[in-house]
């Protein structure tokens, strides 16, 4: 396999801790470690080999590419997320290690997911109209699974809560080569009011001492 150049040092996958019911997940998810292999970028994600988490950072390791997993203390114990591939980094809190994902990362994924996987990538949208980071955010819509999100953003658009140009931060595509090729070609728009804030603590906090495998 040809190996191709990236902006990309290393991006954050979030997705489901569960695998899904359709193949197409799990397909998905072992296609964008691929696809990150072949462009020589590295992962952090939430840690663990449960779910769609364990694919797509077994297919990054498998490729020989860094994998960085990040994980609360709480959530460590192997019953509850599995064997880590890769390094593993200790964090406090569930916020701490959405904002080491975040600070770790140059571009944000979410494969399909529930709840956490909608948190992570809400959060990273919002950060985003608020100017706290610039990074360019993707949805893998795998079978269609985020229309209905998609449309709902839309709604959202039409009744005056989202603006056109925060709409625009959501990338979107069906495969892992076509996002990370949209993701590679994505400019920051810059809003009046946001480009004046000033994020004195953007996503830095003090850092917990890592513990490596
Ligand atoms: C106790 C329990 C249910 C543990 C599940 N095990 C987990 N292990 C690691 N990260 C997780 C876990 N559950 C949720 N997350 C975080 O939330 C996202 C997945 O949540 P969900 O399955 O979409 O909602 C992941 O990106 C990850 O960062």
């Amino acid at each position: 396999m040809e190996e191709t150049k990236s902006r990309f040092k290393r991006i954050c996958v979030f997705c489901g801790s569960s695998s899904g019911k359709k193949s197409s997940y799990q397909e998905a998810a072992i296609e964008l470690g691929k696809e990150l292999v072949e462009r020589r970028i590295d992962l952090v994600y939430g840690g663990g080999s449960v779910g769609l988490m364990g694919l797509v950072s077994q297919a990054v390791h498998d490729g020989g590419r860094h994998v960085l997993g990040i994980i609360p203390r709480t959530l460590m114990p192997r019953e509850i997320t599995g064997e880590t591939v890769g390094e593993v980094r200790a964090v406090s809190d569930m916020h701490q290690r959405k904002a080491e994902m975040a600070r770790q990362a140059d571009a944000f994924i979410a494969l399909p997911g529930g709840y956490g996987t909608l948190e992570e990538l809400l959060e990273v949208i919002t950060w985003a109209q608020l100017g706290i980071h610039r990074k360019p955010v993707g949805l893998l819509n795998v079978d269609g699974y985020y229309n209905s999100l998609l449309s709902f953003v839309d709604k959202a658009v039409d009744e005056g809560f989202i603006s056109p140009t925060a709409r625009r931060i959501i990338i979107s595509a069906p495969t892992a080569q076509q996002l990370v090729r949209q993701l590679e070609e994505y400019v920051p728009e810059y809003d009046e009011i946001t480009s004046k804030l000033v994020w004195e603590e953007r996503l830095n906090y003090v850092q917990e001492p890592g513990v490596a495998t």
